[in-house]
């Protein structure tokens, strides 16, 4: 039996690059899935693995991210074209680059009419949710609805810290005065008894709700997650009588400063890596102190504590 090496190419999939432009203090952002490969004679590599003619993907890696800075993302066009100018050039043996490039698009935050300059909600995927309980009493039912929100991306480019926090011999976080915040948030929020009885008008409240969440965390200088959430929930309740209690379940989706200084670029804050996991998970519930029994309003009610 014999063999020949078939169609074949190899690359760095799925960097998820995020370059953030804030030369002005109305910050833009580029959010990218970048998909590099190689096309070419890689037949020593898969025969004999010799890698002489190899570019490793880790270099390919390395260029996504520094060409983020260095060329900067205008389009994801332009910036793949130039990335797989930059591979074809730098390895001979290719006779072709494949860049594939995937945008996340986001809307800046409304707040007061205006978009905020750094304060980003993800465009698409959210969720609106409601769980409504309904229990027989002796002379009628009892009613809990606990509405909410999943899926809710937001992301500040600028105004949160993270610092003095507690140290021991396995910390290796480095203090922050500068750094994305951003979270796909899980909001649930249980109504106060009367408010079926009291006609809620259900979307309004929904709306209204999403929106001082959306304004508080825009708004709210971030010492951390934590407090961004005690905020949020806090001007819920202020702004919402008909809310008893809001909970919240909030990845800290980590976005990394990419070190791009073996390529002699700086990076302040422009450039970072959006990280998949593992990722914090804040949770937190604001109440209010003389607030009402939630009897079995949160009964199997998943995803929070
Ligand atoms: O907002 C944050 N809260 C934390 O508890 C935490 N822990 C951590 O490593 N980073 C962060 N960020």
């Amino acid at each position: 039996m014999s063999f020949v090496l078939g169609p074949n190419q190899y690359g760095k999939a799925e960097n998820r690059v995020v370059r953030i432009y804030r030369d002005t203090a109305r910050h833009e952002i580029r959010d990218l899935n970048v998909s590099t490969a190689l096309r070419g004679d890689f037949r020593a590599a898969h025969e004999t693995g010799d890698q002489a003619n190899v570019l490793p993907t880790d270099t390919q890696k390395n260029t996504a991210f520094a060409f983020a800075k260095e060329h900067g993302v205008t389009s994801p066009e332009d910036y793949a074209l130039t990335l797989g100018d930059r591979f074809l050039a730098v390895t001979p043996a290719a006779t072709a680059s494949r860049i594939e490039v995937e945008e996340y698009a986001w809307d800046r935050i409304d707040v007061g009419g205006a978009g905020h300059d750094h304060a980003f909600v993800k465009r698409g995927g959210e969720v609106r949710t409601t769980v409504v309980t309904r229990q027989r009493t002796g002379d009628g039912t009892r009613a809990w609805v606990v509405s909410g929100v999943k899926d809710l991306v937001v992301l500040k480019s600028t105004g949160s810290e993270f610092k003095g926090f507690l140290k021991d011999d396995y910390t290796t976080l480095q203090e922050t005065d500068d750094r994305i915040l951003a979270t796909s948030l899980v909001a649930r929020w249980r109504y106060e008894d009367d408010a079926v009885a009291d006609g809620t008008d259900w979307n309004k409240s929904f709306d209204d709700i999403r929106q001082v969440m959306l304004e508080t965390f825009a708004t709210t200088y971030s010492r951390a997650l934590q407090e961004s959430l005690y905020a949020m929930g806090s001007a819920v309740l202020a702004a919402h009588p008909e809310v008893a209690e809001i909970k919240f379940s909030a990845p800290n989706k980590h976005h990394f400063l990419v070190d791009l200084s073996p390529f002699g670029l700086d990076n302040p804050g422009e450039v970072f890596i959006a990280a998949d996991r593992p990722y914090g998970l804040i949770e937190a519930t604001v109440q209010r102190e003389d607030g009402s029994d939630p009897g079995d309003a949160w009964l199997t009610v998943p995803g929070f504590c």
